[in-house]
């Protein structure tokens, strides 16, 4: 028995398709929904991620506002860069993407972003909303990788209510939030959040019913700490040496052979990324509807 896929790029492709559908409807208004991102310094790899965003943008009809701004720039330049993007009216949501070089202060350009055009879900006000909204819908951004691990499942037919879900790492934008969502009544999962300071991590993994990876430590969950049938959402992204060719690659936090064990797993890549992607413009689609309504 090998584990079925929960395949993340033809899951994103079937919500971008949706999206571009309601960007369609919001265009016929004469609203266009466009995302802006803030991109300071040069990192090969953020580059990249941004540049894959906007790629992103175009195939939905999102229009695309870029900041692309020196590794040098001063903090109180950034900030009237995010002002500047929370009062443009092309620009319905955006993001700074992460990390930020260290001479900056990410919370405070964080907070600075207007939480309507907060297309990350990462905003104090939006996730202090998540937390305090328990049963009322949800009117305000959500962080966008863990509803892209929820529609994954969601999608494929995996049924959350009810079950234990052991999730490994406390980073801000899985493990901290993630609880938050899938512990809402329309969910009703009985979430456990595991960390480095966890005794016994082996022993909650073999009890979960879901595992959300999300601790950037590559191969941490292991065919031994999976009990069989369970679903296992593999979040983490880390670089290690391919032994053979000794080039660095990208490794996930779920070694390969739990697929012999598991009832499903998300690949990556190919599995939680491209959901991510998919839940951001999502966000920046409904800022753009909720500025309608
Ligand atoms: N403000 C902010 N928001 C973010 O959401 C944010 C950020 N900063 N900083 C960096 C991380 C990383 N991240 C990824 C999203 C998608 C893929 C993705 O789609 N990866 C593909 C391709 C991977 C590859 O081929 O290298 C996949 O998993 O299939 C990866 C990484 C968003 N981040």
């Amino acid at each position: 028995m090998t584990a079925q896929i929960l395949d993340g790029k033809a899951t994103a492709a079937e919500i971008k398709a949706e999206l571009k559908e309601r960007v369609s409807a919001l265009r016929e208004k004469g609203i266009v929904p466009g995302l802006g991102t803030i991109l300071v310094g040069d990192d090969p790899g953020s580059q990249w991620y941004v540049a894959g965003k906007h790629r992103d943008c175009a195939e939905v009809g999102i229009a695309s506002i870029r900041r692309d701004l020196p590794a040098d720039i001063s903090q109180a330049e950034l900030e009237a860069v995010v002002e500047e993007l929370n009062a443009d009216p092309d620009c319905t949501g955006f993001i700074v993407q992460l990390p930020l070089p260290g001479h900056l202060d990410t919370d405070a350009i964080l907070e600075l972003v207007d939480p309507a055009k907060d297309a990350d879900g990462l905003h104090p006000t939006n996730l202090g909303r998540l937390v305090l909204n328990v049963n009322r819908p949800i009117t305000s951004p959500l962080p966008c990788t863990p509803r892209g691990v929820i529609e994954l499942m969601l999608r494929h037919g995996i049924d959350i209510r009810g079950k234990d879900v052991v999730v490994v790492g406390r980073g801000v934008t899985v493990g901290r939030s993630i609880g938050a969502l899938l512990t809402r009544r329309e969910y009703n999962a009985t979430v456990t959040l595991t960390h480095t300071g966890t005794h016994d991590l082996d022993e909650h993994l073999r009890r979960a019913d879901i595992i959300v990876a999300a601790a950037g430590v590559a191969g941490l969950v292991t065919a031994d700490n999976v009990k069989p049938g369970a679903v296992v959402l593999d979040v983490g992204v880390s670089r290690v040496e391919d032994p053979v060719t000794g080039k660095s690659v990208v490794a996930g936090d779920v070694a390969p052979e739990v697929a012999e064990v598991a009832a499903w797993v998300s690949p990556n890549p190919g599995g939680v990324g491209p959901m991510t992607r998919a839940l951001l413009l999502q966000n920046v689609v409904e800022s753009a509807e909720r500025e309608l309504a």
